[in-house]
């Protein structure tokens, strides 16, 4: 379980998160939706320990990311925007040195590679090197060094751009698995029908704050709009006006 309250963030003059609290369940996919620019980068790096938060609370499964980052990052999956993949190894050599890097033994790892494999759908550049990789092969490569040492804790910064069709439908049947497996995942996206068919909760953040938390039924509810682009719009014009 994910528990933040009352995080805030600054930037030199400027505040990239201003009070942001929530708690994301495990065994749930929870939606983080907000504007370009709302915070959501800057959370879940905050969240990783990549980053200090100046106030707050955040507990990861009970550690202080702040206090303990090594603790939380042996227990969570991170994919950012910044992949980096290293050209000249082969995706089972690249994973095999990030399982080797989490503690795990050889025979461990090649087994965990071929099921992430079949999992992602990315048998087909298991032995080919990254160099010339498309911007989907990279970002599966990404996911499944994620995925690799079996985290509690997943958060995804917009897992399915560049993602094709398939794809996307592998990375939404992996993460339902995870979601079975009780994996608490937390994923940005700007995606509303992956929110929609996937996500059992949302967190929405504008300019830096929380403006609402609930089921994308909820939401729809609340704002008594059905459907559940409108409602977020609808939530993140609200928070505008007050700001
Ligand atoms: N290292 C930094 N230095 C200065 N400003 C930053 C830094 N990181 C983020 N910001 C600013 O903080 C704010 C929040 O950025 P953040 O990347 O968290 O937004 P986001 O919700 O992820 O946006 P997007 O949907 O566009 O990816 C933005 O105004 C951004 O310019």
């Amino acid at each position: 379980m994910i528990v933040v309250n009352d995080v805030r963030k600054q930037f030199g003059s400027l505040q990239a998160l201003g009070g942001v609290s929530f708690t994301a369940a495990d065994g749930h996919i929870t939606a983080l939706l907000g504007p370009n620019g709302a915070g959501k980068t800057t959370l879940l790096r905050l969240l990783v320990g990549l980053l200090k938060r100046d106030q707050g609370s955040i507990s990861i499964g009970g550690i202080d990311p702040a206090l303990n980052p090594m603790a939380v990052r042996k227990d969570i999956g991170f994919l950012t925007d910044q992949f980096g993949l290293y050209e000249r190894l082969s995706t089972r050599e690249y994973l095999a040195y990030f399982g080797e890097l989490n503690g795990m033994s050889m025979a461990v790892v090649q087994r965990r590679i071929d099921e992430v494999a079949d999992l992602l759908a990315m048998q087909d550049i298991l032995e080919r090197r990254a160099k010339g990789f498309s911007q989907g092969q990279r970002i599966k490569v990404a996911l499944a060094r994620t995925l690799l040492h079996k985290p509690r804790h997943l958060l995804l910064d917009e897992p399915s751009r560049g993602l094709d069709v398939m794809s996307t439908r592998a990375l939404r049947s992996a993460l339902t698995a995870l979601r079975h497996e009780g994996c608490c995942v937390i994923m940005a996206t700007h995606v509303m029908q992956e929110v929609t068919h996937l996500c059992d909760d949302v967190i929405v953040i504008a300019k830096g704050h929380t403006v609402a938390q609930g089921s994308p039924q909820e939401l729809c509810r609340r704002t008594g709009i059905a459907n559940l682009e409108d409602a977020f719009v609808s939530l993140v014009g609200e928070e505008g006006i007050a700001a």
